[in-house]
């Protein structure tokens, strides 16, 4: 199981001579839990921190503040030999599988370093063991290893680098919107391939996305955690979020898929654009959402809520959202 306590990510945005430097939270006071074998969809509007919560979670990218832990124990990714072993733990499924693999070097030797960097198997093991794992997210071996990744579709790249993502053996995925560029058959093909190869694996599968309909379809018995800003505003298991979601934000996010909701409505018709997503300044103390949200009262502009428990499987972030909800089931 690994936990985030607090986790939160700083940039520096520099500015031009006549302006000021501006600090943000491009990732802020996250709390999750994730536990093997559990399927989670974060989902939000490019910008709110998505890929930068993954990178922290890979250990790709530092946190500014807040600590990890695996099954307890606290994770230090100080030392190379640390990030290595914490590599073995969670991978990244790339976002393009195609930047990801290097053109100029066949599969076979793409898919070797993986093994050897980690000390995975031994050179005389090495041609078995890729096969296998080939076979296994389903390309033909034989036909792929001596080919190099512009000879490949689309679809086979993107289960190459799965493949990849697979031959340290982790205990957690992350796919960050893996599927985003391709078209729809080849999209529910990519997902249902990594829900089944996760299944299998009981691996933990934490997948980022700014699409509610992927979400649901990848982690309809799993959770949603929905971003804004940098915020977790509302988490949950998914068929509670999409049956009664609390938060304004998830409901202008779900009324905005009409396979959801049954009716078109775009976010930027529900809500307003005041500012530009992921401006929101560090010292600011109320909520994230507060501009533009329909329902804003005084104090959400001064005080920041907690993402608070609603039921033992629902949180939200909102000081309104209970009061509401009793309103309209009056
Ligand atoms: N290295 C960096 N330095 C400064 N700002 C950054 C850096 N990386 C990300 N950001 C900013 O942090 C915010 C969150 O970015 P992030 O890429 O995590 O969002 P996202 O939700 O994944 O967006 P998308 O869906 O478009 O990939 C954005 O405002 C982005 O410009």
């Amino acid at each position: 199981m690994i936990e985030l306590k607090d986790v939160t990510k700083r940039f520096n945005l520099k500015g031009s001579a006549a302006k000021k430097s501006k600090i943000f939270n491009a990732v802020n006071q996250i709390n999750l839990t994730w536990r093997r074998g559990e399927f989670i969809s974060v989902v939000g509007e490019s910008g709110c921190g998505k890929s930068t919560l993954a990178k922290v979670i890979a250990g790709l990218t530092d946190a500014s503040e807040g600590a990890i832990s695996l099954d307890r124990e606290p994770v230090h990714l100080r030392s190379q030999k640390e990030r290595t072993k914490w590599a073995k733990t969670v991978q990244v499924v790339p976002q393009d599988p195609y930047a990801a693999l290097n053109p100029v070097r066949k599969i076979r030797s793409s898919l070797a370093d993986a093994f050897l960097y980690h000390k995975l198997v031994s050179r005389h093991e090495l041609s078995h063991k890729m096969e296998e794992l080939l076979e296994f997210v389903g390309l033909n071996a034989r036909e792929t290893l001596d080919k190099y990744p512009h000879q490949l579709s689309g679809g086979q790249r993107q289960r190459l680098v799965i493949a990849r993502a697979l031959s340290v053996n982790p205990d957690f995925l992350i796919a960050d919107e893996s599927v985003s560029m391709m078209d729809v058959s080849l999209r529910v093909e990519i997902l249902d391939y990594l829900k089944r190869v996760s299944k299998e694996r009981n691996l933990g599968l934490l997948f980022i996305t700014h699409d509610f309909r992927v979400a649901r379809y990848i982690s309809i018995t799993g959770k949603i955690a929905v971003m804004y800003l940098g915020h977790i505003v509302e988490f949950g298991q998914t068929d509670e979020i999409l049956r009664n979601p609390m938060h304004p934000y998830t409901q202008s996010l779900i009324s905005a898929v009409p396979l959801i909701a049954g009716r078109e409505r775009r976010v930027e018709e529900v809500l307003p654009k005041s500012f530009e997503i992921g401006t929101l300044d560090e010292r600011s103390i109320g909520c994230p959402f507060a501009a533009r949200c329909p329902f804003a009262q005084a104090d959400c502009l001064e005080q920041r809520p907690k993402l608070d428990s609603v039921t033992s499987y629902h949180q939200v972030a909102c000081h309104y959202a209970t009061a509401r909800k009793m309103l309209v089931n009056e």
